[in-house]
C-alpha cells in the first residue's frame, strides 16, 4: 500500500506509533506504508530496550463481568523457565480439571501441545467448536510465561476473556476496544496470562512485546482464525499478513536472549488446501511446521438447502412458519402458548402490515434506539461493517456456562502426507456428547439420530444486508418472537444487549449480517438459517459452525434462490480478489445446485479432506435421495454442437454460424460477446423440439458438462473460475461476455469444447449421457407450464414417492 505521505503518517499513527518514528520512517522510506512499518519495526530491533520494565509479582488482574479488575494468584506451575518434565501431560490434566473443569485433552489438542512443547510452529485445522482455544490457554497455564492471542474481532476477544475470567485465568484484550487504558501498560508488563490483541495492534506493540519476552517470557504467538491470512480465504484482513514480522521479530536471530524462536500457533476452521499453504508461506511459518488436522465433519449437522426468493415478506411467510411456530405456538409443556394467526401477506407489502400480532408481545427488534440510528437503507457489507464490528465491545458479557459435554472421540488415526511432505495427524475427533458418539458408518444409529426433533434453543438467521436483519426482525418480533437484529451498523447499545441477550437465552433468534459469526461459542444453538447466498462455502461453514457445539442435533438451513445465481456484495477488492471472490460464489453456488451429492460430504471434501464415506444419512439429499438420472445424450449434443461450431467458426471464419443468424447485427454482436442465451437461440432455432425449454435449464447443462471436463472457459487469464456462472451473470444483468469486472479491459473468451468433449460429441457408440439433473434445472422444468419435454421432472423431484430410495446400502 501507497498514498501520499499526509495519509501514511495519519494511518500509522491512528495504528499508535509514535509521531517521531513515523515521520522518521516515511521521510527515509517515502510514502509507502509497509515499508514504513517495518522500517520502525527494524528500528525496534536495532535499539531492544534492555532492562525490567515491571516486574511480575505472581498475580494477575482478571477482567470481571462487570469490567473491574481483580486480581488474583496465578495458576501457574512456577515462574519464568518452568522446567516441564515428561510429567507435562499429568501437569495438564490436573490443570485441565482444576482450571476448566474437563477430564482430558483431545487427542488434537495434544498433539497441538507435543509441537509446542519442542519449540515447534504448529497449524491447528480442526473443526468448528472441536476447541482450538485451549491449544494455545494451556501453554500459558503450564509456563507461567505470556500467550500472545492474534484475534480478528474485540466482540470474540471479549468473550474468551470473559470466558477465562471465569475459569479463574488471567486474561485481557487489548485495542480500540479496550476502554481502560492502563490495560495495556499492565499487559506489557507482564501481569496477565494471555493477552488477547487484534493484528493491527500487535504490529504497533512490537518493541514492548520484545522487552516481555525478554522479562516475563512468551510462550506462544497463537493467531486465531488464521485464514484471515490468505486473500484466497473468504475473510481476508489485510493486517493478518503482516503477522510475518512476528517470525522475523521474534526469532532467536533476533532477540540473543531466546534459546530458540518463538513458536507460532496458527488455528482455522475453514482453509482449503491453497489457504493452508498460503498461511504458511505468508507468516514465514518453519519448514518444519507441524500441521494438526482433525476431520472438519461435524455429525450433529444437519444440512439442507431449499428454495426460496427470500427477501419478500411472502417467503418469510412459507419460510418462517414453522420457527414461528416453534418459539410461539408451544408453550413450557408443549400447549399452546398464544394463538398467532399467519396473515395472507402480499409480496409488495411491508413487513409486518398484515400481521395480526393481537395477543402477542409486541418486541421490538431493536434496543435503545435513537432516531438516525440506524441507516436502513445501507445494505452494504462493506469493509467498514467488519471495522465497526472489530470496534464494538460489551462490558458486561460474562455468561458462558462451564460445560464439559464435548468428547474428543477418535475414530480413527491414519498418518496421511500432505502438500510439502509434512506428516499430518489426520484424526477423528468427533465433538460429540453422550447423544451423538458414534462413528458416520454407523447409518442405523444416525438414521434413528435424523428422525428425532430438535431439541429446544436458539436461531441465528444470516442475511446478507443490514436491511434484511431489520425486515426480519421486525417480522419476528410481530408473531411474537423475541427475536433481535444485529448489524455493526447499529448503535454499540444494541449489540451489547443481543450478544448478552442471546448468550443468556433471552433472546430467540438473532438476525444477524457477517458481523455476528467467528468463534461464537454458545452451546445449545439449534439453527442456523442462511437466508440468502452466502458468499462463499468457507463463509457459510464456518457461521454454519454456531450450531450444535453442544454435541446435539442441530439444523442447517440454506434458503436460496435456486433460480438466479448469487451476486457478489459490494465491497472493495482489487481485481485478483474480485476473480477469486467471483470462485468462491460459484463454489457456493455449486453447493446449492447440488442434488445428488450428501451435502456433509461436499463440504468436508471443499476443505481437501477425504469423507470416506458416501453419505452422512442427515442431510436433505441423504434423506431425500437424488432425482432420477435422465439421459441427456440429445440435450448434451446439441449444446456441444452449437459450442464446437461457434469454436470452429470464431477460428476459421467459415461461415457456418452465418446460415442461423438472422441480422448482421445479431451476427456482429454474437461473434464479440457470444453467450449461453444465444447459443440457446440457436438451438432453439435448429430443433423444434426445444422451443419451451427454459435457459435455466440449459445452464445447468452446461454447467454438468463443465463438471464433466467437456467444456471450458477458453481464457486462460481467469483459472479456476467457472464461465458458466459469468454467463449467468450476464444474462440476468444482460451485460456483455466482456466481463467487467474492477477491470474494466479484462476480458473473457469463449466457452470452448475440450478434447474430451469433442470426443464425446464424436462418440457414436455411446448412445447414453446419464445425469443427475440440478436444482435449476428441476425447477425450471417444474416451473415450465407449456410443452416441454422435461415438464414431468419438477414433479418427480417435489414428490418424495416417485423420488429414488433414500438410504441405499
Ligand atoms: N478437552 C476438552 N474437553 C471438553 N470440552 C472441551 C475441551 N476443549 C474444549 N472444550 C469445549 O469446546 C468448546 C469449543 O471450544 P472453542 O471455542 O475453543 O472451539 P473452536 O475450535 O475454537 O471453535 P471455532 O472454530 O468455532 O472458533 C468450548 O465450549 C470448550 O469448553
Ligand atoms: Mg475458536
Amino acid at each position: 500500500m501507497s498514498g501520499n505521505g499526509d495519509q501514511v503518517i495519519a494511518k500509522l499513527i491512528e495504528m499508535g506509533f509514535e509521531n517521531s518514528a513515523v515521520v522518521e520512517a516515511v521521510e527515509a522510506v517515502g510514502p509507502l506504508f509497509d515499508e514504513a512499518i517495518e522500517y520502525i519495526l527494524n528500528g525496534c530491533n536495532r535499539n531492544l530496550l534492555p532492562g525490567v520494565v515491571g516486574e511480575h509479582k505472581g498475580a494477575c488482574l482478571d477482567v470481571g463481568c462487570n469490567g473491574k479488575m481483580e486480581v488474583e494468584s496465578l495458576p501457574v506451575l512456577s515462574k519464568q523457565e518452568a522446567q516441564i518434565g515428561s510429567d507435562w501431560e499429568v501437569k495438564v490434566n490436573s490443570l485441565l480439571q482444576k482450571q476448566f473443569g474437563y477430564s482430558s485433552l483431545k487427542k488434537f489438542q495434544k498433539e497441538a501441545l507435543v509441537a509446542w512443547l519442542d519449540h515447534q510452529d504448529c497449524l491447528v485445522l480442526a473443526a468448528t467448536g472441536s476447541g482450538k482455544s485451549l491449544c494455545f490457554q494451556i501453554p500459558a497455564l503450564l509456563t507461567g510465561k505470556v500467550v500472545v492471542v492474534i484475534s480478528p474481532l474485540i466482540s470474540l476477544m471479549h468473550d474468551q476473556c470473559s470466558k477465562l475470567s471465569k475459569h479463574g485465568v488471567s486474561a485481557c484484550f487489548l485495542g480500540s476496544g479496550q476502554p481502560d487504558s492502563s490495560v495495556e501498560q499492565k499487559a506489557m508488563r507482564g501481569m496477565y496470562n494471555i493477552i488477547y490483541v487484534c493484528p493491527e495492534t500487535v504490529l504497533r506493540l512490537i518493541k514492548p512485546l520484545q522487552r516481555l519476552a525478554e522479562n516475563r517470557g512468551i510462550a506462544l504467538f497463537a493467531i486465531d482464525e488464521v485464514h484471515c491470512v490468505s486473500k484466497w480465504g473468504h475473510d481476508f484482513r489485510p493486517d493478518y499478513r503482516r503477522l510475518s514480522v512476528l517470525r522475523e521479530n521474534f526469532s532467536a536471530n533476533c532477540l540473543k536472549f531466546l534459546k530458540s524462536d518463538i513458536p507460532l500457533m496458527a488455528l482455522t476452521a475453514t482453509a482449503t488446501i491453497q489457504v493452508q499453504k498460503d498461511i504458511l508461506k505468508s507468516l514465514c511459518m518453519s519448514k518444519e511446521t507441524k500441521i494438526v488436522v482433525t476431520s472438519l465433519f461435524r455429525p450433529n449437522l444437519r444440512f439442507l438447502v431449499k428454495h426460496s426468493r427470500t427477501s419478500s415478506p411472502a417467503s418469510y411467510q412459507k419460510d418462517f412458519c414453522q420457527l414461528i411456530d416453534t418459539y410461539v405456538r408451544k408453550g413450557k409443556n408443549g400447549e399452546m402458548k398464544k394463538t398467532i394467526i399467519l396473515p395472507e401477506l402480499d409480496d409488495q407489502s411491508d413487513s409486518s402490515s398484515g400481521c395480526d400480532t393481537s395477543g402477542a408481545d409486541r418486541i421490538s427488534p431493536i434496543y435503545n434506539l435513537e432516531d438516525g440510528d440506524i441507516d436502513a437503507d445501507n445494505d452494504e457489507i462493506t469493509t467498514r461493517e467488519k471495522e465497526m464490528s472489530v470496534e464494538y465491545l460489551e462490558n458486561d458479557v460474562d455468561i458462558f456456562q462451564s460445560v464439559d459435554d464435548w468428547d474428543g472421540t477418535i475414530f480413527s488415526l491414519l498418518p496421511v502426507v500432505n502438500f510439502m511432505g509434512i506428516l499430518l495427524l489426520k484424526e477423528w475427533d468427533i465433538c460429540g456428547s453422550s447423544r451423538i458418539t458414534d462413528p458416520p458408518d454407523k447409518l442405523e444409529e444416525r438414521g434413528r439420530i435424523m428422525k428425532e426433533p430438535l431439541e429446544q434453543g436458539p436461531t441465528i438467521i444470516y442475511v446478507p444486508t443490514r436491511k434484511e436483519t431489520l425486515r426480519i426482525a421486525k417480522y419476528l418480533c410481530g408473531f411474537g418472537v423475541k427475536a433481535a437484529a444485529y448489524n455493526a451498523g447499529l448503535p454499540k447499545s444494541h449489540l451489547r444487549r443481543v450478544h448478552n441477550e442471546f448468550h443468556e437465552n433471552k433472546l430467540e433468534v438473532v438476525i444477524a449480517t457477517i458481523a455476528f459469526g467467528m468463534g461464537i461459542d454458545k452451546l445449545n444453538v439449534r439453527r442456523i438459517i442462511h437466508y440468502g447466498w452466502p458468499q462463499s462455502v468457507e463463509a457459510y461453514y464456518q457461521e454454519a459452525g454456531r450450531a450444535g457445539r453442544d454435541g446435539k442435533l442441530a439444523e442447517c438451513t440454506l434458503y436460496a434462490n435456486l433460480l438466479k445465481a448469487p451476486t457478489l456484495l459490494p465491497n472493495r477488492r482489487s481485481e485478483d480478489q474480485t476473480k477469486q471472490a467471483y470462485k468462491m460464489l460459484s463454489d457456493c453456488f455449486r453447493y446449492g445446485m447440488n442434488t445428488s451429492c450428501c451435502r456433509a460430504k461436499m463440504l468436508v471434501e471443499y476443505f481437501g479432506e477425504d469423507f470416506g464415506h458416501d453419505k452422512c444419512l442427515m442431510c436433505d439429499v441423504c434423506v431425500n435421495g437424488p432425482p432420477v438420472m435422465r439421459n441427456l445424450k440429445e440435450e448434451a449434443n446439441i449444446l456441444m454442437q452449437v459450442i464446437a461450431s461457434y469454436s470452429v467458426w470464431k477460428n476459421s471464419a467459415d461461415g457456418s454460424y452465418d446460415d442461423v443468424m438472422c441480422s448482421d447485427i445479431r451476427r456482429q454482436k454474437f461473434m464479440e460477446k457470444p453467450n449461453l442465451r444465444m447459443f440457446v437461440s440457436k438451438i432453439r432455432e435448429q430443433s423444434q423440439k426445444f422451443l419451451a425449454t427454459d435457459l435455466l435449464w440449459w445452464r445447468g447443462l452446461a454447467r454438468i458438462l463443465e463438471n464433466k471436463g467437456y467444456i471450458r472457459e477458453g481464457d486462460e487469464k481467469f483459472p479456476g473460475s467457472s464461465w458458466y456462472i459469468i454467463a449467468i451473470f450476464m444474462v440476468q444483468e444482460h451485460l456483455s461476455w466482456h466481463v467487467s469486472l474492477t477491470n474494466p479491459r479484462f476480458r473473457l473468451n469463449s466457452p470452448e469444447p475440450t478434447e474430451l468433449g469433442l470426443e464425446f460429441l464424436q462418440s457414436e457408440n455411446e448412445q447414453t449421457f446419464y445425469v443427475y439433473p440440478e436444482s435449476d434445472m428441476l425447477l425450471s422444468a417444474s416451473e415450465c407450464k407449456s410443452y416441454s419435454s422435461f415438464s414431468e421432472w419438477g414433479k418427480g423431484w417435489a414428490d418424495p414417492e416417485i423420488r429414488r430410495p433414500a438410504l441405499r446400502e
